[in-house]
């Protein structure tokens, strides 16, 4: 399915936002299709030898579904390196081992999900859930309910995707005006991530074709490989579970500042805009250089994700960066910035990253559960002390979410952070 010429984002974006802001910025984005500047690469940066002398291909392995490789990285683009500063040391890489003193909390969330009726079991997860997204903005949550067979599902219909072609995975490519789609340069903080990615969002009138005027939004519209209904009917199966999942998470967080339980309800419902995400990060040649995504924090409310055994997940936490060890059937979560905002930075959005790895490819599905795109969040008046002011000033979700596309698919300069919406 091609995108209808760009076209329908602007005019969604002019309804709206009666033209403003957000209309300029999305015209921005589709100049900017001539062509990504090849200028973002910091100077003093070492070059890896295996770099190519053009400096511009980047030569993606393709996996077989069973770690095999059915081409080698060759090459890697200039702009996959890492500023120096901001690369895995030696010490910070192998923080995921058992020696860490401190590691991600795990929390059983059975009795949040299963709606038990002893009280005082929920109010334990409750309070372990505040606790964690205190301290950390992440957590991983077991016996979650979630089925191991649907799991296995999404892990299998993950590996099928990412082995096929370059050519059939680009027939569905993402571009400046449809974020849906496949792509394999992306970029966090300006530097390419060394990762392909398949994103889709919810299709609000499944019985409506996907790019029906109904079911677009500002993101565009979902594509899907034409001829495999069971990739697109697991992975929709898959993203209403986890809708349901973090709509529970997100009354225990509510719960945990003394909220009522359906406080964000409000800014959800049915057009909520969260995004699935499919992230496959292939055997890298140097992950000294590069990352499989770099340094950032996550835009939206919360995020639930599920990776295989390998690892390589990394929260910054007292200024050390603590590997996320994979737990089979776990999911981790981390909070997003508009949850910072919410709750004026009593719970704030953690900097992680994906470190890249030279022996395992590695798959994670993060599910980035967000508002409705007419939203504006605000710290709630609960979260900011009496006789104090709100740390921020309220932030449009549809132009918060637009920038960082942005920032994610070209490079146009620094990308939207949510400290640039800190009163000052
Ligand atoms: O692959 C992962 O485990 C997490 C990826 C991530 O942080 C992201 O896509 O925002
Ligand atoms: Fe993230």
């Amino acid at each position: 399915m091609t995108a209808p010429a760009g076209c329908i984002c602007l005019q969604l974006r002019t309804e709206l936002d009666a033209g403003n802001h957000v209309q300029r910025m999305r015209q921005n984005l589709m100049r900017g299709r001539l062509g990504r500047s090849r200028i973002g690469i910091v100077s003093g940066i070492v070059r890896p030898t295996a770099m190519a002398p053009h400096g511009e291909a980047h030569t993606v392995a393709s996996g077989d579904g069973n770690g095999n490789f059915t081409s080698m990285v060759a090459e890697i683009d200039p702009k996959c390196i890492v500023p120096e500063e901001h690369r895995a040391t030696e010490a910070d890489a192998s923080s995921f081992d058992d020696s860490v003193e401190r590691s991600v909390p795990v929390i059983d969330i059975s009795a949040l999900v299963q709606k038990s009726s002893d009280e005082s079991a929920i109010s334990r997860v409750v309070e372990q859930i505040g606790a964690a997204c205190k301290e950390w903005g992440f957590f991983q949550a077991i016996n979650h309910g979630v089925p191991q067979e649907l799991l296995d599902e999404l892990a299998a219909a993950e590996r099928e995707f990412f082995a096929l072609p370059l050519e059939e995975k680009k027939r569905v490519n993402r571009s400046i005006t449809n974020a849906w789609g496949y792509a394999n340069d992306e970029l966090t903080k300006r530097t390419r991530d060394w990762k392909e990615c398949f994103d889709f969002g919810p299709t609000y009138y499944p019985d409506l074709p996907d790019d029906h005027e109904s079911n677009l939004s500002q993101d565009g519209f979902n594509q899907w490989p034409e001829g495999r209904p069971k990739f697109k009917s697991v992975l929709t199966r898959y993203f209403d579970v986890m809708t349901g999942l973090s709509t529970k998470l997100l009354e225990a967080i509510a719960m945990s500042l003394g909220l009522e339980a359906d406080y964000f309800h409000q800014y959800f419902g049915k057009k909520h805009s969260s995004i699935m995400r499919l992230n496959f990060y292939p055997i890298c040649p140097d992950p000294t250089v590069v990352m499989g995504v770099n340094r950032h924090k996550d835009a939206g409310a919360l995020t639930v994700i599920s990776q295989d055994d390998v690892g390589g997940l990394q929260v910054l936490n007292g200024g050390k960066w603590i590997g996320v060890k994979p737990i089979k059937g776990a999911f981790v979560i981390n909070i997003g910035d508009m949850m910072q905002v919410w709750t004026n930075d009593i719970y704030k959005s953690p900097v992680h990253r994906v470190l890249a790895n030279k022996l395992s490819a590695r798959y994670s599905t993060p599910y980035f559960f967000n508002p409705a795109y007419e939203t504006f969040c605000a710290p709630i008046e609960a979260c900011v002390k009496p006789g104090t002011e709100p740390a921020y000033q309220p932030v449009s979700w549809a132009q918060y979410r637009l920038k960082r596309y942005e920032g994610d698919v070209s490079d146009r300069g620094e990308e939207v952070q949510i400290a640039q919406y800190v009163k000052g």
